[in-house]
């Protein structure tokens, strides 16, 4: 028996010591209102404390989540730039986000990458500087439909995390989310077992390209219509180690999602 298989038949919350990571990424939504909503079912829960809780707030509302959320639960932003301050015009800089007690950013979205234009090396440019100022990462990797349909699936998210590997050694504080681009926002959830390919095959390409070690600790999350219905199962393949949940991340079904492993 793998020792993967051995931690699940014990119910074990960790694969191979990787702690289920579960982030909610709320994009641009949310009112105060919302947000205390939202706060509120948190507070509820339960949360299984086996899994680490990570909401990416929008930037207006950073200050006041990491104020009024529960201690069980981190905030993270969902961009920063890469320099520490100076004449940038609408950016925040990690300082900012450690100065607020905010120690999480979530980079390299597809929708920061296809509507703001930001490219391979600027995501891992930022990638480089959030984990040099102190910050841990959620760094967001996936292929389109129409790069999936041309089978590039692999050589999109390969390159998408070799240009992060070209500008930082260090992994500890990096979490994948691997995110197809076709299943975000879409109801189109990629199969278990389409999901468990790419996150095997990332698995197997940080093992040949970093290292074994990094291979056997690195977290890699699953993102893309993600609901209480199909959590388990997702959350039940042997390389999917949590979630980057959108729409659902605004519900109280996220508290199931967050629960998915016990
Ligand atoms: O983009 C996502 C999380 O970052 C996924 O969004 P949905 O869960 O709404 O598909």
């Amino acid at each position: 028996m793998t020792s993967c298989a051995a931690a699940k038949s014990q119910s074990a919350p960790c694969k191979m010591g990787r702690k289920f990571v579960v982030g909610g990424n709320w994009k641009m939504n949310g009112t105060k209102s919302q947000i205390n909503e939202i706060l509120s079912f948190l507070k509820t829960g339960p949360l299984n404390s086996n899994t680490e809780v990570i909401i990416g707030v929008p930037a207006v509302y950073l200050d006041y989540v990491q104020s009024n959320s529960p201690a069980n639960v981190h905030v993270a932003a969902q961009n920063c730039y890469k320099a520490e301050k100076g004449a940038f015009t609408g950016e925040t800089s990690p300082a900012m986000l450690k100065d607020i007690g905010v120690n999480w950013v979530i980079l390299g979205h597809s929708e920061r990458r296809q509507i703001f234009g930001e490219s391979d090396e600027l995501v891992a440019d930022k990638v480089a500087f959030a984990l040099s100022s102190g910050l841990k990462v959620i760094a967001c990797i996936g292929e389109t439909l129409d790069e999936r349909e041309a089978g590039k699936t692999e050589a999109v998210v390969f390159r998408q995390t070799q240009a992060i590997a070209n500008k930082i050694k260090d992994w500890s504080n990096v979490v994948i989310a691997y995110e197809p681009v076709w299943a975000i926002g879409t109801g189109k959830t990629a199969t278990p077992a389409q999901a468990q390919e790419v996150h095997k095959s990332l698995r197997d390409w940080f093992a040949k390209n970093i290292s074994k070690e990094v291979a056997d600790s690195i977290r890699i999350q699953y993102g893309g219509s993600v609901t209480g219905a199909n959590c388990q199962e997702l959350g039940s393949q042997p390389d999917i180690d949590g979630f980057l949940v959108g729409g659902a991340s605004l519900k109280p079904e996220f508290v199931n999602i967050v629960n998915a492993r016990q």
